[in-house]
């Protein structure tokens, strides 16, 4: 009953929110939409919201499974040393590890309402393959000083394009989704608008890679992103891509 009359309470908000629109897009600067979303620029990354009425905890996928291989264990190991620890340990280290769930909107600071109202279905598709390893495994950290990220991804057999090798659509895939990420904690809410992407050379399925991404520039609402593809070590450039976000507002993500 109680919890009835919050989402009815909630979904009054947002169509208040919506019948502001015009006023909200001009006069709510992107990054207020970002603790909206539970991304505090000054504390650890965080977008778990836990529903109030509950303990649920979603699954974090990125964390460790069996399906990764001893590369991605060895890079995440590496660069999970450079994080902050639990219980305050290396507190000033630059580097976060980004958790992932299989839905956006549901698991961050005050999405749960607008989750419904997106679409109650929806789930982020990078984050929904059954068997783990057979498609998108990944983890990304956040560099908050450099203002980039840097994503391990391992490809599965589900990922195939080319014979043997990486679809680009993939490869585009998780180019947008460390951008993305990257766009969406220095600008709150954002959308690609503009990827232009460079294959170097082909991505051998199964293999793992290194997806970098940085920060070029911010302006207003535009955020200009450089990304790159490398082997693990680094020797080899399989892709490079550049892409524009813009921070929209509430309005644009539920009125379209
Ligand atoms: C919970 C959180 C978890 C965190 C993890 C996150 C992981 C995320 C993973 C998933 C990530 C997945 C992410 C996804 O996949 S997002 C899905 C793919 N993207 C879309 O579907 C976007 C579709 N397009 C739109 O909605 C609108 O067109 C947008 C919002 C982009 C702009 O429409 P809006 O009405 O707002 O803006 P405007 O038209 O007034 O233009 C404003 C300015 O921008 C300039 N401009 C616009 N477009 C372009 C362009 N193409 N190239 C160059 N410039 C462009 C324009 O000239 C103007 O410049 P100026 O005249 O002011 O100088």
């Amino acid at each position: 009953m109680f919890r009835r009359a919050v989402t009815a309470l909630c979904y009054t908000a947002a169509r208040a929110l919506l019948a502001l629109r015009p006023h909200v897009h001009r006069h709510l600067p992107s990054v207020r939409t970002a603790p909206l979303l539970g991304f505090n620029l000054d504390s650890r990354w965080s977008v778990t919201m836990t529903w109030p009425f509950s303990s649920f905890q979603p699954h974090d996928y990125s964390l460790p499974n069996p399906s990764w291989s001893p590369e991605m264990m060895r890079l995440y190991d590496h660069y999970n040393s450079l994080c902050e620890q639990e219980g305050g340990g290396k507190s000033k280290a630059p580097w976060v590890r980004m958790p992932s769930y299989n839905r956006l909107l549901k698991y961050a600071k005050g999405g749960q309402c607008l989750s419904k109202m997106v679409q109650a279905k929806a789930r982020l598709f990078t984050r929904n393959m059954k068997e783990e390893g057979a498609s998108f495994e990944y983890v990304v950290f956040l560099n908050k000083q450099e203002k980039m990220c840097t994503c391990i991804f391992q490809a599965g057999h589900l990922l195939e394009g080319p014979p043997g090798y990486v679809h680009g659509g993939a490869i585009a895939t998780i180019i947008d989704t460390v951008a993305g990420a990257l766009t969406t904690y220095l600008g709150g809410l954002v959308m690609t608008a503009n990827l232009t992407i460079n294959y170097r050379s082909p991505i051998p399925l199964g293999s793992v890679v290194l997806v970098h991404s940085l920060l070029e520039k911010m302006e207003e609402r535009k955020i200009l992103i450089f990304c790159q593809v490398t082997s693990s070590d680094g020797s080899k450039l399989h892709t490079e891509a550049t892409g524009l976000f813009l921070s929209i507002s509430l309005g644009h993500l539920i009125g379209g």
